[in-house]
């Protein structure tokens, strides 16, 4: 059977063609590694299809799912655009020196501070989400003298089949105009008759870890039916991210190919029989470029056996530096670095060393027996786990380390004690 992981000649985990211990020897513990070559093949992957067919495309890396200047140097190095959520992801880019023309600016709030700083820095694409920012947007720019690229973010009401709270395609949802209501077509009037704002066309995110491609194909349909109905020739659709990847064994995630392919037909057939021109086709995925490259290296410490329940495995992060499992009930896979191929001969429960009952890290996961001090490796976790890290119960940020072609480059460094307190000023 095929295993998500490489291993060395010794048997051991190996990333980037690194020994996984070695980093975590190296590096200390927790400690995030991506694999880079991992990464940059899905980032072509996700691109191939596009280019094999010679159409007009974008692919946005949602940068979200992990936004360091490192990761913004090598999605530019790969020829990526990237979408950015927030001045600090702005920020991070521009430190980057990530092109600001292949940026994109998705967000329900955006404030008038961040969208001065995206007009001010030159950012490519702003996709509106509401009145409110089409109101503010127009007076930056009336201001400026300036115009602006944007799409417009609709709500089509498709609902992915996922965990409830990261969906985001459906009608009951803070993001976007909504379609039903008229919402979407009147925010398409409002902007194409403001002259400051270029309308490029139409943008829709269905949700997140989805593994068909159905959702993808009615949500495209549904958008070339609505600029249809609505008479606008739209230069872009943007069918959003939301790619699944594999976690477990239970997950099947399609290739990259896979939904390319299925978002380009529908787009093509759909716009041919309304007679309309091929527009360039963009697509954001997060999760499915980093999610798989990315590990967290743990030591293992502490042990709990509860009799006729279960035992308790405790390692040296948690829910500061992978919120998921506490968040969503995700699941993950470990792996012990030095015999990641092992047999097992207990199922334990990996819990972290915050205090919160809710702090664990894989709910129920088969290893061989371990002892304290032995590197455990959870799998899968280069999305959301490091850009969704916190302080919580003051341990600093593990680390982060890119490695490639067995070489390992220490991209964001561990958070000392002294960063914990500095910020905080005395009172007496
Ligand atoms: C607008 C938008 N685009 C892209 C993404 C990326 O999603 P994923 O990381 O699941 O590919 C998200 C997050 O779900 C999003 O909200
Ligand atoms: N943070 C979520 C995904 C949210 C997507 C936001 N658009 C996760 O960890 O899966």
């Amino acid at each position: 059977m095929q295993t998500p992981y490489q291993t060395n000649a010794a048997g051991h985990l190996s990333i980037g063609d690194v020994d996984a211990n070695e980093l975590a020897q190296r590096f200390g513990t927790p400690l995030y590694a991506y694999d880079v070559g991992a990464m940059r093949q899905q980032m072509r992957d996700f691109k191939r299809v596009f280019e094999e067919r010679h159409l007009k495309y974008a692919v946005s890396y949602a940068s979200k799912a992990f936004a360091t200047i490192a990761m913004y140097e090598v999605a530019a190095q790969e020829g990526m655009h990237i979408d950015v959520v927030s001045g600090g992801e702005i920020y991070t880019a521009l430190r980057a020196k990530f092109p600001m023309a292949d940026v994109s600016f998705n967000g329900n709030n955006k404030s008038v501070e961040e969208l001065t700083m995206a007009i001010e820095n030159g950012l490519g694409t702003i996709i509106v989400d509401n009145f409110y920012e089409l109101q503010v947007l127009h007076e930056l720019l009336a201001e400026r003298q300036q115009t602006q690229d944007i799409l417009l973010r609709i709500t089509p009401g498709v609902e992915a089949h996922t965990h409830d709270y990261i969906s985001t395609g459906q009608t009951d949802s803070k993001f976007g105009f909504d379609v039903n209501s008229g919402q979407a077509e009147a925010a398409l009037q409002q902007a194409l008759a403001d002259p400051n704002l270029n309308v490029l066309g139409v943008h829709a995110h269905i949700g997140s870890q989805i593994f068909d491609v159905t959702g993808f194909q009615m949500a495209a349909a549904k958008l070339v039916d609505l600029v249809h109905e609505w008479d606008f020739e739209p230069q872009v659709i943007n069918a959003g991210g939301g790619f699944g990847i594999r976690y477990t064994a239970d997950d099947e995630p399609l290739p990259a190919a896979t939904f390319v392919e299925a978002i380009i037909d529908t787009i093509a057939e759909k716009t041919a029989a309304y007679g309309m021109q091929m527009p360039a086709v963009w697509i954001e995925p997060g999760r499915s470029i980093v999610g798989p490259a990315g590990y967290s290296l743990y030591t293992i410490g502490s042990r709990k056996d509860v009799p006729g329940i279960r035992s308790y495995l405790a390692v040296d992060g948690g829910m500061g530096d992978n919120i998921r499992p506490a968040l969503y009930q995700a699941k993950y896979e470990a792996v012990l670095a030095a015999q990641p191929d092992a047999p097992s001969d207990e199922v334990v429960r990996v819990a972290g060393k915050y205090c919160e009952s809710g702090d664990v890290l894989v709910w129920e996961q088969a290893l061989p027996k371990t002892k304290p001090g032995d590197v455990l490796a959870v799998l899968a976790t280069g999305a959301y786990g490091y850009s969704m890290a916190s302080n919580y119960n003051r341990n600093g940020r593990p680390a982060v380390v890119f490695v490639e072609n067995g070489q390992a480059k220490v991209v964001v460094e561990r958070e000392t004690l002294a960063d914990l307190v500095r910020l905080d000023r005395h009172y007496l």
